[in-house]
């Protein structure tokens, strides 16, 4: 690996400094008196677990909130970042984890958006173009956006930026979506950037990318900055105890329990997506069985929505036998007809799927755990019993949040991520399905999820996790199949197969694909 320190481009004064900075809600202290400095061309990492205060952070720079107290000085003049117009017309830009492009508008379109006035496309598309060129960042932008994969779309954001010329990049973990040929990509870019002088905020949970890009390092716990590394002389694991204060838990793996009874059984599941620009699925085979965690790998928008609204129930399917649930023919059951039958769900999507943003803790564990936790009784909701029963998903869980009365939407993305865990976790089901079980959480987190779905597992629960992420699948899974467009490849056991073949595999290439892609097609016919 090259160390990335010596590239960086020094300059005498700082490009951003924050002296004091602090956030209070009402229930925490998000941000508590924070100073922290940025130099001209330096990439500089924000550390923390989840509730750490990072986005907080992020958002008083970029002007969408506004510190309680405390200076920020732009290239040592004090300023007040009102709004995001503002820190744009002073140089800063930023990316945020979740996209906001206009799918049915054109990459053009949607760039003109962003921009002051009321850009002429034409000049703007050429503007484009040269971006794309200078960076390494192809793109049509006479595309629609619908037809872009998250790795182009993700390439809009950041053009979109740069044709701004920003002098500060925010990025809030951008890699959580990409490819890891994406993510080589990116880093490219973010170094020629750098090189160029203009300064980068990076926030990621991912330890290793951040010593392959980051020059430096900042820190946060509990919203206060708790120290300061060179990344590239540290390892993930040294950083990951600078976050948490301790040791990483290791995973313990044992044998998986001898095979129980098959409790999902994908029968031929064939089903067209009912979104335009969706994947349909095409003839999927699997059994999962109690006692065994089975993985599905696979490029996001390969299929994995749409599965998993076909088992959740969310979007029923025609028939019944495609999808076995403990043995029923499921296929035309509503999701709460497949929770009776003793399945739970984590959806990847948590806030609008997940939980409702609005609603307390304690409702939103209403919605899925009234029945199997018995917060009805003679028609007369438990109120008591149910918010006790979120506490313990709190507790249990470590949700950092100010209690079951918090909104969802107050919480950190980990956070919560981790309370909707909890609450499927808690209520013993036969089967689990997981989509992005760990998705925004931090390392910490991560091992502590990934160690209760194997508990689980112990205890003879049947699990599916659906991830892009291969080492997460590596660490938990007894055996791993690949999605490929709407296809499904057998699922080997992990000690049968490598991360380099499933990677191959996930372009829809494993032993067999075309004859099964030809026996559909005939059935299709
Ligand atoms: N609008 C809000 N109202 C109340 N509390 C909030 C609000 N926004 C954030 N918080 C709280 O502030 C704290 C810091 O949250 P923040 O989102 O900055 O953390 P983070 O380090 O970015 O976490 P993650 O890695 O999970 O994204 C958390 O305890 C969160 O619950």
């Amino acid at each position: 690996m090259t160390d990335p320190t010596p590239t960086r481009a020094h300059a005498a004064g700082y490009r951003l400094e924050l002296r004091g900075v602090s956030k209070v809600y009402p229930s925490v202290v998000a941000n508590d008196s924070i100073d922290l400095a940025v130099s001209p061309g330096e990439i500089h990492a924000v550390l923390g677990e989840n509730g750490a205060g990072k986005s907080t952070l992020m958002k008083i720079i970029y002007g969408v909130t506004r510190p309680s107290a405390g200076q920020l000085l732009w290239e040592g003049r004090a300023v007040e970042i009102e709004s995001p117009a503002q820190a744009r017309s002073l140089g800063i830009g930023m990316v945020f984890q979740h996209f906001s492009l206009f799918e049915t508008l054109t990459v053009v379109e949607n760039v003109a958006l962003a921009m002051p006035g009321k850009p002429d496309l034409t000049t703007l598309s050429r503007q484009i173009d040269e971006v794309s060129e200078r960076y390494g960042l192809p793109i049509d932008p006479r595309r629609h956006v619908h037809a872009l994969s998250v790795g182009e779309r993700q390439r809009v954001e950041i053009i979109r930026c740069l044709l701004l010329q920003p002098r500060l990049l925010i990025m809030d973990e951008p890699t959580s979506v990409l490819t890891p040929q994406a993510v080589r990509k990116l880093f490219e870019t973010l170094r020629q950037l750098s090189v160029e002088g203009c300064s980068i905020l990076y926030i990621s949970h991912k330890l290793d990318e951040i010593q392959a890009l980051c020059h430096t390092a900042t820190v946060l716990r509990g919203g206060k900055v708790t120290g300061h590394c060179v990344p590239s002389r540290e390892s993930p694991e040294s950083m990951a105890r600078l976050m948490i204060g301790k040791d990483l838990p290791m995973c313990e793996h044992g044998k998986p329990a001898s095979s129980g009874e098959t409790r999902l059984r994908l029968a031929g599941l064939s089903h067209a997506s009912p979104d335009p620009f969706g994947t349909d699925l095409r003839d999927l085979h699997l059994e999962v069985r109690a006692g065994e965690i089975v993985g599905i790998a696979g490029v996001s928008g390969n299929g994995q929505q749409e599965l998993m609204t076909a088992l959740s129930g969310e979007e029923p399917i025609a028939e019944k036998h495609p999808v076995q649930i403990c043995g029923i023919e499921a296929g035309r059951l509503s999701p709460d007809q497949r929770r009776r039958l003793g399945m739970s769900f984590v959806p990847e999507d948590r806030l609008g799927r997940g939980a409702v943003p609005d609603l307390s803790l304690t409702d939103n564990a209403i919605l899925t755990a009234a029945r199997t936790r018995r917060f009805v009784s003679r028609g007369f909701l438990r109120f008591g019993r149910a918010r006790r029963f979120a506490e313990d998903c709190i507790e249990r869980f470590n949700v950092k949040c100010s209690g079951a009365n918090a909104a969802a939407k107050s919480l950190s993305g980990g956070n919560l991520q981790k309370f909707i865990i909890g609450r499927e976790v808690l209520q013993d089901p036969k089967l689990l399905i997981c989509a992005q079980p760990t998705w925004g959480v931090d390392v910490g987190a991560a091992a502590f999820i990934r160690q209760s779905l194997i508990n689980m597992r112990d205890r003879g629960c049947a699990i599916l996790v659906l991830s892009e992420e291969l080492d997460e699948l590596f660490e938990v899974c007894d055996r791993i199949a690949v999605i490929a467009k709407g296809r499904l490849s057998p699922a080997l056991p992990v000690a049968e197969t490598s991360v380099e073949t499933v990677g191959v595999w996930m372009s829809g290439m494993w032993p067999g694909a075309e004859a099964q892609a030809t026996a559909s097609e005939k059935a299709d016919a």
